[in-house]
């Protein structure tokens, strides 16, 4: 179990203090595939160089199995890194070594002999479906071989924890796919919990359970990932799974009652509900943008209804569609065209 507790980081330069990460507390369990997830600028590199003691935080604790790293001396700090490894988005291979080599060495630095370390790493590349591949050079392989040989690296010391550092980032759709589920394969097989980080929503949602939103250096929302894509619940979470119709209002008319109706896994469509509440309520609601996507084989989305006329139409409308199964009804806007008015 990895536990960040209250880990705050603070980079001083030239034009003043930079809080890259503030007050930070999360719990990353044995097993877990956890998403850390945010914009560029969020935090989430800085987050795992923490992790893993690359960066020293500030203030706060990484607690591993209960145990302080932050108080490691360097040797047992460079144990700890051979059970917690990395991946990366450059792959971060010995361009000048065959892909044998690559894996061989961290299994040579750690004083396994030449024989052993070269049987396991075949093994390893094998594992990563890569079993011919041993006396090639990274150049002569695609981006997704190449990473598949990373990975390779980072198993042989037989890791905890394996953290993926944008480790898709560089990858087309296709092969993004097939090393999400050779990290899942690893996750199940291996028993290896693996820390996600990542700036698409789409990652998170191919392959992990858990996931932590950060913005601005915090984390503005956690949770397991189809209750987080169900009923997110911060602007920074919508703009994560939304980007495409991300509302912040500014499109939309001033003032209205808004309401954002969730989807949380009912396989609903959007047509009829409105229709039947203009039928059953008399309240004709405009779609001002909705999306839906599926997680596994449940549904989720999300509709932004205007419902136009009083506030008592505006209780009648969350009243009904609240009254739908699998369905949470948010409301987004009080009735501010009134008060404009008045
Ligand atoms: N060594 C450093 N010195 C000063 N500021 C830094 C340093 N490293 C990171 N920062 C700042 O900390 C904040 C978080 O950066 P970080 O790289 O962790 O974000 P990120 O979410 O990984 O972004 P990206 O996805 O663009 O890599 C940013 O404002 C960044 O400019």
């Amino acid at each position: 179990m990895i536990e960040l507790k209250n880990l705050s980081k603070q980079f001083e330069t030239a034009d003043g203090s930079v809080d890259a990460l503030r007050h930070i507390n999360l719990t990353i369990r044995d097993g877990d595939i956890y998403g850390i997830i945010g914009m560029s600028g969020a935090g989430k590199s800085t987050l795992v160089r923490c992790i893993n003691m690359l960066e020293r935080p500030t203030e706060g604790s990484v607690l591993v199995n209960g145990k302080d790293i932050g108080a490691l001396k360097q040797k047992e700090l460079r144990a700890m890194r051979r059970k917690i490894t990395m991946i990366f988005q450059g792959f971060n291979l010995l361009m000048q070594r065959t892909c044998l080599k690559n894996v061989t060495l961290p299994l040579r630095l750690s004083g396994i002999d030449r024989k052993t370390a070269e049987a396991k790493a075949r093994e390893l590349l094998a594992l990563v479906d890569l079993p011919d591949k041993a006396n090639s050079y990274p150049a002569q392989l695609s981006g997704g071989q190449q990473q598949r040989v990373a990975i390779a690296r980072a198993l042989a010391t037989e890791p905890d924890v394996l953290l993926c550092d944008e480790a898709t980032s560089a990858l087309d759709p296709k092969t993004t796919h097939s090393i999400l589920e050779l990290i899942r394969d690893i996750n199940k097989k291996l028993g290896i919990t693996v820390i996600v980080i990542t700036h698409q929503m789409s990652v998170v949602q191919e392959v992990c359970n858990r996931v932590a939103i950060l913005e601005n250096g915090e984390v503005v929302e956690e949770g397991g990932v189809a209750e987080v894509f169900s009923n997110p619940r911060a602007n920074a979470t919508r703009n994560l799974i939304y980007p495409e119709s991300a509302d912040g209002g500014s499109v939309f008319p001033e003032g209205g009652q808004r309401v954002r109706v969730i989807f949380n896994g009912a396989v609903a469509s959007r047509e009829p509900l409105i229709a039947k509440m203009a039928v059953d309520c008399g309240i004709m609601a405009s779609i001002l943008g909705a999306s839906t996507r599926s997680v596994g084989d449940r549904a989720y989305g999300y509709m932004l209804l205007d419902i136009p006329g009083s506030p008592e139409n505006l209780a009648k409308a969350v009243s009904y569609l609240s009254a739908t199964p699998d369905i949470t009804v948010q409301v987004e806007a009080e009735y501010a065209a009134k008060e404009v008015e008045a």
